[in-house]
């Protein structure tokens, strides 16, 4: 299995692939990263350094691997944060590349828009370019909740409200929906819950939450690379939901274990493969 992960790269610290591509080859995928910013740390820290690439390069990166033939070995996409939305359209570009080359290949778009409120920033414009453009597309897309609101364009106060977002989702292009974070008004507070969806099944699933002082960054790039990459070896939605939802548990556990705000990517590098603590979804 070859996923080529278009997402940020950090230089210290985890997020985007900085997060996302040790756990997913931990898991056994062969991952052919592509990197969509260079930045020193993640936004979150309010100051970084670095730059977006030029949204030239992930055309030209693609056109190299084309070049040597070698798209055809790409099982899947997977996009996250985007430095620009220029960036986007190399993106669906590729996509349509590693497509024509191997028509199973799959295209999973974490559609990462940002949090103001939390520090995460997104460049103007990639919003847009993720809903209008990229979810058509896309075979998985892996949306927070506040994500989803701003794809169906209306607030979501309950589970019932999300549910039928995510099916309304399945009718624009993809075919699996995983929301990777559910804050509606009666929810439990002790529990953090993700939802997958599919046009014959819905899971949802629920972890203890950690009292962390500051919520850490790149779990999200994280859970999604290693749905994608249980999707792809053959795990069931709902295995797969199970899965991710469990390492990241466990990786989270570490993390906190440590006192680290950074993720405990490595120091957890058991949970990927098989996690400590497994939760059950439950089907609704
Ligand atoms: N079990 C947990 N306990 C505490 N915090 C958690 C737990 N699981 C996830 N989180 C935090 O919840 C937040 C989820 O963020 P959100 O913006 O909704 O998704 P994403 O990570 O995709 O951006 C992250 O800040 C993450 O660190
Ligand atoms: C560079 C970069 N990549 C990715 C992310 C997304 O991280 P998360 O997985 O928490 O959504 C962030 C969030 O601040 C970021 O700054
Ligand atoms: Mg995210």
């Amino acid at each position: 299995m070859n996923i080529l992960s278009i997402q940020s790269h950090v230089v210290y610290g985890h997020a985007g692939n900085s997060a996302a591509v040790f756990p997913m080859q931990r898991m056994g995928a062969n991952v052919w990263p592509l990197h969509t910013v260079q930045f020193s740390n993640h936004t979150q820290y309010g100051r970084w350094a670095g730059m977006v690439m030029p949204s030239t390069e992930i055309a030209s990166l693609a056109g190299g691997i084309a070049a040597i033939d070698a798209l055809h070995e790409c099982s899947a996409v997977l996009s996250g944060y985007i430095g620009s939305a220029e960036q986007g359209a190399q993106i669906l570009d590729a996509v349509r590349q590693v497509k024509a080359a191997n028509p199973a290949a799959l295209y999973h778009c974490d559609p990462v828009m940002g949090h103001p409120a939390k520090g995460c920033i997104v460049a103007s414009g990639v919003a847009e370019f993720l809903v209008n453009e990229a979810l058509p597309v896309a075979d998985i897309v892996s949306p927070n909740q506040l994500e989803l609101e701003i794809i169906a364009g209306r607030a979501l106060p309950t589970l019932a409200d999300i549910v039928a977002a995510a099916r309304e989702v399945l009718t624009m292009g993809p075919r699996v929906v995983l929301i990777k974070h559910l804050h509606y008004a009666d929810k439990q507070p002790e529990r953090f819950e993700m939802l997958a969806v599919s046009n014959d099944e819905a899971w949802l699933i629920a972890r203890p939450i950690f009292d962390f002082a500051r919520d850490p960054v790149g779990v999200g790039d994280m859970t999604s690379g290693l749905f994608l990459v249980g999707l792809l070896s053959g795990k069931s939605l709902r295995q797969a939901l199970e899965h991710c939802a469990s390492a990241v548990y466990g990786m989270l556990q570490e993390t906190q274990r440590l006192g680290r705000y950074e993720l405990a990517v490595v120091a957890a590098q058991r949970e990927y493969e098989s996690p400590t603590h497994m939760f059950a979804a439950q089907p609704i």
